[in-house]
């Protein structure tokens, strides 16, 4: 907190930052790290101090010993002296339960003797980070408490999963509208604050070259998928009542088809995008139970090998029970049945224990009309724009160009361009960055996650009924068959990823010619 930060024109509003749940797994592998670099930068200024609570009794000076602990272990650059000092005097500790109204008092009392001490501005900013089934009881608390009555601005960030299902999610919004406006809900989906997926947007609406192409006249299909190389590790408890549909596919796959499919806002407004997005899961085509089986594939994986090591099957893990059929796998063809979209299928796929750590959108342009050109094997590939999330971030462009030295033999080259991640802020820190400047447009909207849920509510009916077979993969495939079959019935295939090598279709279509990508 030097003389130099308190200068720094793009410095955050000053407020108490009341950490719920901060001994927990969340918070020493990404909230620390993140208020860290915000630290870091010089975007704190002397008024903004961190406040954690939990069970667990520390002293101050005990807790800032773990964060700084945290730090250690998940922050990537070395941690100088002078900047933990400055972070660790802005830290503070007060034990409590959410289940007592008293322990909420005690809190609003500290915080009270922590504002007349610096100045705060009187806002306060609570985060949310333990389990769902505390949300509702801790927003009803500290309004009871007194805590939630700022003479400033007061914000709730709220972690995942916001509901079960619709109606659990319905009842705890109504819960937490007792004590805060919408507009003061910040529900995070940490895909939203991802380099690349912000990028999304811009890199629609910031060329034109893209924008008569981006319909059902120009494409032919788009492909999303996110993949994992973990398993379930120690989160059992958790992933056995969401597996992979609650887990991945109602928050981040769906916020990918949002951004993909949305139309231009009118403005770079928050609210005008959230309309735009919301609009995409009006249109969203939802199957019923009875359908789900024609569109989406689930699948658990086996044991298998993962990198030339055994690793077990899902049946094995710790706290998986014996007969689960929870699903660690969710392929799907979505339809967006509006003007835009009409006809054109979104894949979307999901999985643990995959071959690799991805997460790329893959926008297929339709074949040309005929064919004059051909590649080796007699075939033309598509255009292909494919915009990568993670672990690379960047984007490239995929087009046929004569082979040097032939007469017309056609290559694919890959117009590339990636950028270091070393740049990129981690989604917590750009996120919490946001919910502190009061910006929520990488937030979701209670009417996102409602008509989210109520997309997947009938796909998780029919996977709880037995009405979608569940399917089996080994530790380190692609998901089951039954996954690739679901695109090729349209006659598609699924695009490999980054760090993917499949022969067949990285030499069709990738093959030699990818030491011939164009850098731009
Ligand atoms: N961990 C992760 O990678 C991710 C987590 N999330 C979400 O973040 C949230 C937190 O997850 P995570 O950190 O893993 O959870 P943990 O179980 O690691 O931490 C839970 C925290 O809540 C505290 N707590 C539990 N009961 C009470 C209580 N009655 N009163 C006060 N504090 C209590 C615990 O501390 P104590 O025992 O000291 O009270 C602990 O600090 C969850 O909503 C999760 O879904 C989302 C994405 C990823
Ligand atoms: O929210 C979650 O996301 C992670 C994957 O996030 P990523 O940023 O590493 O792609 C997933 O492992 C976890 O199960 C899920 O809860």
């Amino acid at each position: 907190m030097g003389v130099e930060n308190q200068t720094n024109p793009r410095q955050l509003p000053p407020h108490v930052f009341v950490l719920f749940g901060a001994t927990g797994d969340l918070a020493h592998r990404k909230l620390y790290p993140a208020l860290f670099q915000l630290h870091r930068k010089g975007l704190l200024p002397d008024g903004v101090s961190i406040l954690g609570t939990a069970r667990t009794e520390f002293t101050h000076d005990a807790f800032r010993d773990e964060v700084h602990k945290a730090l250690q272990s998940f922050v990537k650059e070395d941690i100088s002296d002078n900047d933990w000092k400055g972070f660790a005097q802005r830290i503070y500790y007060i034990q409590g339960n959410v289940d007592n109204v008293e322990d909420f008092k005690k809190i609003n009392q500290f915080v009270r003797e922590l504002e007349q001490k610096r100045d705060h501005g009187g806002n306060r900013l609570f985060y949310l980070s333990m389990a769902p089934r505390f949300f509702a009881e801790t927003a009803l608390n500290l309004k009871a408490s007194g805590l939630s009555d700022t003479k400033g601005w007061r914000r709730l960030i709220i972690e995942k999963p916001f509901g079960h299902d619709y109606e659990s999610a319905a009842e705890l919004n109504d819960q937490l509208g007792t004590a805060f406006e919408e507009d003061e809900i910040y529900r995070i989906d940490h895909y939203l604050g991802k380099e690349m997926v912000q990028n999304i947007e811009v890199i629609r609406f910031a060329n034109s070259m893209f924008q008569p192409l981006w319909d059902n006249r120009s494409i032919q299909s788009i492909q999303i998928t996110s993949s994992e190389t973990v398993g379930v590790e120690e989160r059992a408890s958790y992933y056995e009542k969401s597996g992979a549909l609650r887990d991945m596919v109602q928050n981040h796959m769906l916020q990918m088809v949002m951004m993909t499919a949305m139309e231009p806002p009118s403005r770079l407004h928050t609210e005008a995008i959230r309309d735009e997005k919301v609009k995409v899961l009006r249109s969203l085509r939802r199957y019923d139970v009875d359908e789900v089986k024609n569109h989406v594939i689930r699948g658990q994986y086996t044991a298998g090998q993962m990198n030339g090591k055994s690793v077990p099957g899902y049946l094995e893990e710790p706290g998986v029970a014996e007969n689960s059929t929870t699903e660690t796998f969710v392929a799907a063809r979505l339809f967006i049945d509006n003007f835009r979209w009409a006809g054109v299928p979104f894949y979307i796929r999901t999985g643990k224990r995959m071959p690799v750590k991805s997460t790329e959108i893959v926008v297929q342009f339709r074949d040309m009309p005929k064919h004059l050109y051909f590649n080796q094997n007699g075939q033309l590939g598509p255009n292909l724009l494919v915009i990568r999330i993670n672990p690379v971030e960047g984007m490239y462009m995929q087009m046929n160009v004569k082979r040097p030295g032939t007469e017309n033999v056609v290559v694919p080259i890959a117009m590339e361009f990636s950028q270091s991640t070393d740049k990129s802020p981690e989604a917590y820190e750009r996120l919490l960055h946001d919910a502190m400047i009061g910006d929520s447009t990488f937030f979701t909207r209670w009417d996102e996650v409602s008509l989210a849920w109520k997309f997947v509510d009938p796909i998780a009916q029919a996977f709880s009924e037995d009405k979608a077979p569940l399917h089996h993969y080994a530790s380190g495939e692609w998901g089951p068959q039954a996954s690739a079959d679901l695109v090729r019935e349209q006659g598609g295939i699924w695009w490999p990823v980054y760090g993917e090598s499949t022969p067949s279709v990285e030499t069709v279509l990738r093959g030699q010619e990818a030491s011939t990508e164009v850098k731009f």
